[in-house]
This record gives structure tokens, sequence and C-alpha cells, in this order.
């Protein structure tokens, strides 16, 4: 285990390092590892934002020791939707300041908690809060549980989030199933696999045209109609920004013709790494606001008004979520 701490030298300028975008732009910027005393250049530093594959095992087994649950589904809770976590039973929680590598949640509605328990049964393990671009962790640290997942023996990743709404079809409420995804912090080189490749976690180059299970897409849609959601379930794409400001009107016009359905700030960097390392992928969004796309509107995008719907669809997107994972097979097909 390692804890890293950046410390910045007294001397301003300098370009930015692509690969810790919370610190500023230094001309001696280094990394100090306060556990072993040692100090690195930014160029010397670990890509995987200080994580090995060996420190990733050690979270994981470090969980494996305080639990004798071997979950084969993984959730994540998007913004106000961490009542997710709250379904599992038999629950063995573990504080995410207690989870040795693991970051802090700091944004309202993430809790910051890890909850090992069971689903209908299945044996599950649930991120009630996750991490974001914009709080200033490197990419690879925010995706950093996606990895713990996989050593964990997960097989499926269920990940939700909260996202505005830019199909002109979709109303707050819907609830849109993720067919594809658009990385556009990607386009600009920040992916949560540059650096470095482990293969003992995937290839140098995975492909991303099946990063969302189709067998599960349509399983979710068969649920959604038993379960009466006809008039609320969508599928679209999803286009992740970093925030954390919301989108511009202008912005929200060029996604619009750029075919994106819904814009959120998370959950595509979480995909890729999940991808990368062989688990299955399944996505959902909760339309929380409709984009803004008129000079003329008065709407105003808002965190308050994203976890108020996240509370007012909490009980659908819960159903809907628990019914898809009693139906996963672990062989990879579903009942
Ligand atoms: O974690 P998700 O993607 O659900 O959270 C969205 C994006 C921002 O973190 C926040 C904006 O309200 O909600
Ligand atoms: N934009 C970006 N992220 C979001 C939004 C939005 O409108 N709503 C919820 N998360």
């Amino acid at each position: 285990m390692t804890t890293v701490k950046v410390v910045i030298s007294s001397a301003p300028s300098g370009p930015c390092s692509p690969r810790l975008p919370s610190v500023p732009c230094a001309q001696e910027s280094f990394v100090f590892d306060e556990m072993k005393g040692t100090k690195a250049t930014i160029e010397e530093y670990d890509w995987l934002g200080d994580l090995s594959y060996e420190d990733c095992k050690a979270t994981a087994d470090w969980l494996l020791a305080q639990t004798d649950m071997r979950p084969t589904v993984g959730i994540v809770c998007g913004s106000g939707l961490g009542g997710l976590a709250d379904l599992l039973k038999d629950q063995v929680a573990f504080n995410y300041k207690d989870i040795p590598n693991f970051p802090q949640s700091t944004v309202h509605g993430h809790a910051g908690r890890l909850v090992f328990g069971t689903m209908k049964g299945k044996p599950c393990v649930c991120m009630q809060g996750r991490f974001h671009l914009y709080e200033g962790y490197p990419i690879q640290r925010i995706t950093l549980p996606m990895r713990i997942f996989k050593l964990l023996g997960v097989q499926t990743v269920v990940i939700t989030n909260a996202a505005g709404g830019l199909n002109q079809d979709f109303k707050v409420g819907d609830i849109m199933i993720i067919k594809d995804h658009i990385n556009l912090p990607g386009f600009a080189g920040n992916n949560p696999l540059v650096g470095p490749n482990d293969e003992r976690f995937g290839v140098r180059f995975p492909c991303m045209s099946d990063a969302y299970d189709r067998d599960l897409q349509q399983l979710a849609m068969e649920v959604g109609q038993e379960l009466g959601y006809g008039d609320f379930l969508k599928e679209g794409v999803y286009c992740v920004l970093g925030g954390p400001s919301f989108e511009t009107i202008a912005e929200c016009r060029m996604l619009h013709m750029l075919g994106v359905d819904a814009v959120g700030m998370s959950t595509v960097h979480e995909v890729i790494v999940a991808r990368h390392c062989g688990m299955r992928v399944f996505a959902l969004s909760l339309i929380t606001n409709l984009a803004v796309m008129d000079y003329d509107s008065e709407e105003k995008a808002n965190h308050e008004e994203v976890l108020q719907t996240g509370k007012q669809r909490a009980e659908q997107m819960e159903r809907l979520v628990s019914s898809v994972v009693n139906r996963i097979e672990p062989n990879n097909n579903y009942i």
C-alpha cells in the first residue's frame, strides 16, 4: 500500500502535468510516497495513478479477508442513487477511508461506502458513491474500483448515473439503457488506460464496439416492460464531459448534433477499465434534468434538481436493477 502526496516547488510556470490534473502548473513538481519515504519526478511516477497490479491485489485481498462474501456482480451508484446499496441483504460495509488505496468521496449524494451483500440471493459488491474526474484524482485512480471488482471475482458490472437529457423525446425521470458512449475527454488523450499496459489486467488496445453487453440491454428492456416501465424506459448514447461545470447552450447543441442522448460526468471511464479487464457491463442513466438548448430558456441545471429526481425515481431504478441482477447467470447467460 502506498500513500502519495504531491509536493510542488515554489517556482511557477512550466507545463501542467496531464497525469495529475489537480496539480497547478509548476516547474519542479515531484511525487512523494509517504509510506516508502521516496520521491519521484512526475516522469518517473507510475502511470497507474501509483497503483500497480500488486497494489490492487493487496486491496482486493484485504477486502476478501474481511468478508466471506464472494461477489460476482459489482454495482456503482450514481448521484442520488445510493439507495441501491440499501437493497443488499447480510451487509458487510466499509467506509472508503478505511480501505487501503481507495480515494475518498467528496460529492454530496455519494456516501463513500463499499457494501458487500446479496441482492435476490446473488453475491454483490456495491459502490455507494463514485469518483469523478472533476474531484481532482488522476483518471487511473477514479477507475481503480473496477480493477478491485475484477480481482474480487466480479464478472458483471452494473453502472448507474444521473444525466442531462439531450434527446428531444426524453423527459425528466426517464431511465436510459446506455447502448454506447462518446468519450469526449478521450479525444484529448484523457483515457484511464493511458500509460504502460499491464497484461494481467488486459490487452493494450481493447475493443470498445461491444462495450455495453447487448444481451443485458435486451434483458433490461424485457424486465422494464414486465414492470410496466414502458413509458419511461429509453435507450441511447451517453457522453462524458469532465465537469464540474454544467454545459453551455452551445455545448448542448453540439452534443445533440453529434447524436448524444444524455450527457454526464462519469461512467465512461469506469466502463473502459471494466471492459479492459474483461467484465461485462450494463449501464443506466437516470435523466434527472433536461439539457438547456434554447437561449430564451430560464432553466438552469443544478445538482439539487439532480438529487431530487434521483429520490423521485429511486424506487423504480432499484426495482429495475434488482430484477436484472436477479436474472443474470454466472455463465454470462441470463434466465
Ligand atoms: O455520479 P454521477 O454521474 O451520477 O453524477 C452526476 C454528474 C455529477 O457528478 C453530478 C451533477 O449533478 O451528477
Ligand atoms: N450535465 C452533466 N452532468 C449531469 C447533468 C447534466 O445536465 N445532469 C446530471 N449530471
